[in-house]
């Protein structure tokens, strides 16, 4: 028996229009749209209507970079899948992209099928992985054909952490030609991980042990000098690149020339760099450390430069990184090293929210605001238009927003397994009321209603975004 549900009343806002529409959902897709008051909507009957007066009716959101339960420097990310799927169902988030890891030494085979076991049964939300290639070789290359085919259709390199992840000049040009020919897309963490382990001895060497140092060796030249080599290495290859967590406005420059070069280059940011600077990881008695991710957060002025970039289309995607360490116990691993603190922060719950203040503050437009966030991620990694959209045959992943709701950001609030928040106190403006993930009411009117199991693994086609 098919299920209805209509949401009337609301200004639908999409990538392309924001247009006064009621919304029809069948059977977990989106069925119609009709120009609210019309005699075609007023026709419709169904068994659940939401009344979406005075608010938004957007696409629910796609976060192609979060990390539940990553190994991390002797520790593990703090959110597993069911928590961090149900907070980023309350931040308004109805699909992630995760990444599962390559160990070196084992193949990418169990990398996957380990992350399918964490995440299989748990998630509150639909999800789909990523790689990470940690150990090229020629198994590895012969694998990444068989997961581009499977729906594994994005590899991350790293050209930072040596003796962790890390991937040489040979590595990367070896896998990026192999994704020319499969399709794959690359993305890359540009840093050059020989120097600053250079950098991050000597201060130490120094003295320099505080928080705040990760700042200052992880260099804004040494991003930029990577963002530059990973491109030629992936014009040399023929192939796309896509660059994950992009801070350094020196960065920002290298994607935008290689853009005018009309190069398949994209480039990826993330709220903390859009809100947070060195100002937050040099706050004293270790709080700093709160802000420990990599990228490291830049001085205050780069910040101009991420949002020009995000309004130019010299960067295509904000997601959110997320890779939560609690304070108590995980941050603290690096008291007196700051090269022991676990990188990374919390945030998929407050991405949609803090990308609507950036709309209020003038920053972006509203269309702006649903392509960063929902159509682009959906396009970049072939899961558009099932998502990122509301269209008739996307799925019903529909987000209820209040725009003019108020609200503090907290960890007392929020629904994050990690005892801070890196935005405390932060008023924003701008509310998730209700969420639909293939029309199953996962938040409704704030509170939670969805469950564990709800949210299923979503294999994707390659890029759809390319020239
Ligand atoms: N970004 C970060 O600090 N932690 C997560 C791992 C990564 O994305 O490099
Ligand atoms: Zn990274
Ligand atoms: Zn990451």
């Amino acid at each position: 028996m098919s299920s209805r549900t209509v949401i009337r009343g609301g200004l639908v806002i999409t990538a392309s229009d924001e247009i006064h529409a009621d919304v029809l959902i069948e059977d977990g897709r989106i069925a119609a749209l009709a120009a609210s008051g019309t005699p075609a909507a007023e026709a419709w009957t169904a068994e659940r209507t939401i009344d979406a007066t005075g608010k938004y009716v957007i696409p629910g959101g796609v976060d192609a970079h979060t990390h539940m339960e990553l190994p991390f420097g002797g520790t593990f990310a703090a959110d597993t899948f069911e928590t961090g799927t149900r907070a980023a169902a309350w931040g308004g988030t109805t699909t992630i992209v995760d990444f599962a890891v390559q160990s070196v030494g084992h193949s990418l085979r169990e990398g996957l099928d380990t992350w399918n076991a964490k995440a299989d049964g748990k998630c509150a939300i639909d999800y789909g992985f990523h790689m990470i290639v940690s150990d090229v070789n020629s198994e590895t290359l012969k694998e990444m054909d068989l997961l581009v085919e499977e729906g594994v259709t994005s590899f991350k390199q790293f050209m930072a952490y040596p003796g962790v992840f890390y991937s040489d000049d040979g590595q990367i040009l070896r896998a990026m030609q192999r994704s020319a020919e499969n399709g794959g897309l690359i993305m890359m963490h540009a840093e050059n991980g020989i120097a600053i382990d250079v950098l991050v001895e000597q201060a130490l060497a120094r003295g320099e042990t505080d928080p705040r140092y990760h700042g200052e060796v992880r260099k804004a030249l040494l991003e930029a000098e990577a963002t530059h080599r990973a491109i030629k290495l992936a014009q040399v290859a023929g192939a796309p690149l896509y660059v994950v967590h992009v801070s350094a406005m020196e960065a920002v420059a290298e994607l935008a020339r290689a853009r005018d070069e009309g190069l398949n280059v994209f480039g990826e940011t993330c709220p903390q760099y859009l809100f947070l600077s060195t100002d937050n990881l040099a706050e004293p008695d270790f709080e700093g450390s709160k802000y420990v991710c990599s990228t490291p957060l830049r001085p205050k002025e780069h910040q101009k430069y991420l949002w020009r970039g995000l309004r130019t289309n010299d960067l295509q995607v904000v997601s959110t990184d997320h890779c939560p360490f609690c304070f108590v116990g995980q941050k603290e691993l690096g008291r007196g090293d700051f090269s022991k603190i676990p990188n990374g922060l919390p945030g998929v719950e407050n991405r949609m929210d803090l990308l609507h203040q950036a709309v209020v503050d003038g920053h972006i437009t509203r269309r702006r605001w649903i392509e960063i966030a929902c159509a682009t991620p959906a396009r970049m990694f072939g899961l558009y238009p099932k998502k990122g959209t509301i269209a008739p045959g996307a799925d019903a992943d529909v987000v209820i927003y209040d725009p003019g709701a108020e609200q503090i950001m907290s960890a007392e609030t929020h629904h994050m397994n990690v005892d801070y928040s890196a935005y405390e106190g932060k008023s924003v403006t701008g509310r998730v009321e209700t969420v639909l993930s293939r029309g199953e009411l996962v938040i409704t009117e704030r509170e939670f209603t969805g469950r564990a199991g709800h949210g299923v693994y979503t294999p994707r086609s390659t890029c759809q975004y390319l020239n």
